[in-house]
């Protein structure tokens, strides 16, 4: 995994879409995100064979723009469709083993600590997404907000490592993830739920550039 896919790092599931996911996903990707998750959680949720055949609309927009198409969670569901990679959190399924399971895939982690962050390295990770930087209403069990701190620190000791912030990123406050060193911002809201997904990616995408 390249680090500047992380740039603009979109994710979203479809009770996060004010219209239909593949739309949202379609003018994201026309604004210039450069990385997917996609991340079917939440009231409405799909699942079973419904959540597997929406995920394969969006991999496929995803392959045709040449853009990572990741898999929150649902490690069975990535193996079997051959998803580009998986995202895991602290009370997932363990990084070690989801490494090799995954083989030579995209594997992300998510961390709260320095501990954390060195542990998701030994086990592996390609990289680790970190938060929530700022408030959140999109994730209901959210750890306390932390601040780009960490993020700061983390680039510190280890400044090749591939690090992101989420939660409650905006085109507003993301200029601050990026100088704090984070390679790329993951939002949920700041596109989907904008008028205009397309400028939404887009003004994101400037941020990087700017920062970067
Ligand atoms: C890029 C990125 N960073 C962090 C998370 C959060 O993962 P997790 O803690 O497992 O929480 P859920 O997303 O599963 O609710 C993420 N998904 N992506
Ligand atoms: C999925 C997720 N994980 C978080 C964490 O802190 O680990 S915050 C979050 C929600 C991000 O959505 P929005 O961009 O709408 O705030
Ligand atoms: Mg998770």
């Amino acid at each position: 995994m390249k680090k500047e896919q992380l740039a603009v790092y979109f994710i979203a599931g479809t009770p996060n879409c004010r219209t239909s996911i593949d739309e949202t996903l379609q003018a994201a990707i026309h604004g210039g995100i450069t990385m997917f998750q996609f991340r079917e959680k939440g009231e409405g949720a799909l699942t079973g064979e419904t959540k597997k055949h929406q995920a394969l609309r969006l991999q496929s927009m995803c392959k045709q723009a040449g853009i990572p198409f990741i898999v929150n969670d649902d490690i069975d569901l990535a193996i079997e469709i051959g998803a580009d990679g998986v995202h895991i959190g602290q009370e997932d399924e363990p990084a070690s083993v989801v490494r090799k399971k995954i083989k030579g895939g995209i594997v992300g982690v998510s961390v709260h600590t320095m501990d954390e962050f060195e542990k998701a390295i030994i086990d592996g990770a390609d990289y680790v997404g970190t938060g929530p930087i700022y408030s959140t209403a999109t994730k209901t069990d959210a750890r306390p907000v932390a601040g780009t701190t960490l993020i700061a620190k983390m680039k510190e000791k280890y400044p090749h490592f591939p690090i992101v912030g989420i939660g409650g990123i905006t085109i507003e406050n993301a200029v601050d993830v990026m100088k704090a060193g984070a390679d790329g911002v993951s939002v949920i809201t700041a596109i989907s739920h904008a008028n205009k997904p397309d400028q939404a990616a887009s003004k994101l995408k400037n941020v990087f550039s700017k920062t970067k």
